[in-house]
């Protein structure tokens, strides 16, 4: 690899890309913290009227379905079409696709529309798969080991870099893979980290050459600091500020040396 995720850190944080973050209600505030902890600059841009242009001057999208609404959807298009024009990638959260016909729609539709990365849990993935999830609403109820080959056949046929997040993270392309170990216990017990992250990897995506690199940049850096966080945190209240001060805390050299990255191995069939 040769972007490794601390040559990534350094060059988000030499020149902070702007991340054009279409997210959802819960997690305005703290994906805006997260991205600004780790050094790059958040706009919650999401009005069709505005989302389009602003996409132009962005380094990268993300989208995430979390509060899901038709006014919502246009916005994300008309982003998704200005990320299109400008070159520029962008990110799927595809949150609860599984619950409701209408989020397995409109899922299947953004995927089609060619995000550079999906970022979800294990539940949300099987189900853009195509496979039985145990997943009811946001939180993910499946272990990632079970959504690994869901991940791959996803990330081959939609040409999207897919990323399983839980206990221990899987990032596919459908031939590359990797796992990446650290983190907490304490994180699905904070709301919407999942979705900060997600505004990371765009925030990675817009720096690097390859998705596939950023998204395990972007993982990496969560799992590092989630790890130093669980050390100083007394529970699920004062993990969030320390996991703040961790993303803020890692550097490049700290980064390269304690993320746990390990190679899959390639599948080529
Ligand atoms: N049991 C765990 N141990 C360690 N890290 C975890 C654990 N569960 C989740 N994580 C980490 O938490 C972060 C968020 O992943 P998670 O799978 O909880 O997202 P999510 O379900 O989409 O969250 P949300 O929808 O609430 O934003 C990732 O960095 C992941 O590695
Ligand atoms: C709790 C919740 N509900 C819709 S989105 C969201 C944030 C975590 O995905
Ligand atoms: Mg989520």
């Amino acid at each position: 690899m040769t972007e490794t995720p601390g040559t990534l850190l350094a060059a988000l944080r030499a020149e902070p890309p702007l991340v054009q973050c279409l997210t959802n209600y819960v997690a305005m505030n703290i994906a805006a913290n997260v991205v600004l902890a780790a050094g790059a600059s958040p706009a919650m841009v999401a009005d069709i009227e505005e989302a389009e242009e602003f996409a132009g001057i962005a380094g990268a999208v993300t989208v995430n379905i979390g509060t899901l609404s038709e006014t919502f959807v246009a916005g994300a298009k008309a982003a998704i079409a200005g990320a299109g024009a400008a070159g520029r990638p962008w990110v799927l959260d595809p949150v609860a696709c599984q619950a409701t016909a209408y989020r397995r729609q409109v899922a299947a539709d953004l995927v089609a529309l060619g995000p550079a990365i999906i970022r979800g849990n294990a539940s949300e993935i099987l189900s853009l798969a195509g496979e039985a999830s145990q997943g009811q609403g946001v939180d993910g109820r499946d272990p990632v080991t079970v959504a690994e080959d869901g991940a791959r056949r996803l990330a081959k046929e939609s040409g999207c870099v897919v990323a399983v997040t839980g206990a221990v993270d899987f990032v596919t392309d459908g031939v590359r893979s990797v796992r990446i170990e650290g983190g907490s216990p304490l994180m699905p017990m904070n709301t919407a980290l999942g979705c900060s992250l997600t505004c990371l990897c765009g925030a990675y995506a817009a720096v690097a050459g390859d998705p596939f690199d950023a998204a395990v940049g972007a993982l990496a850096h969560f799992a590092v600091a989630g790890t130093r966080a669980h050390g100083k945190a007394e529970g699920a209240g004062t993990f969030g500020p320390h996991f703040l001060d961790a993303l803020q805390a890692v550097s490049p050299e700290i980064l390269d040396a304690e993320a746990i990255i390990n190679n899959v191995g390639e599948v080529t069939s």
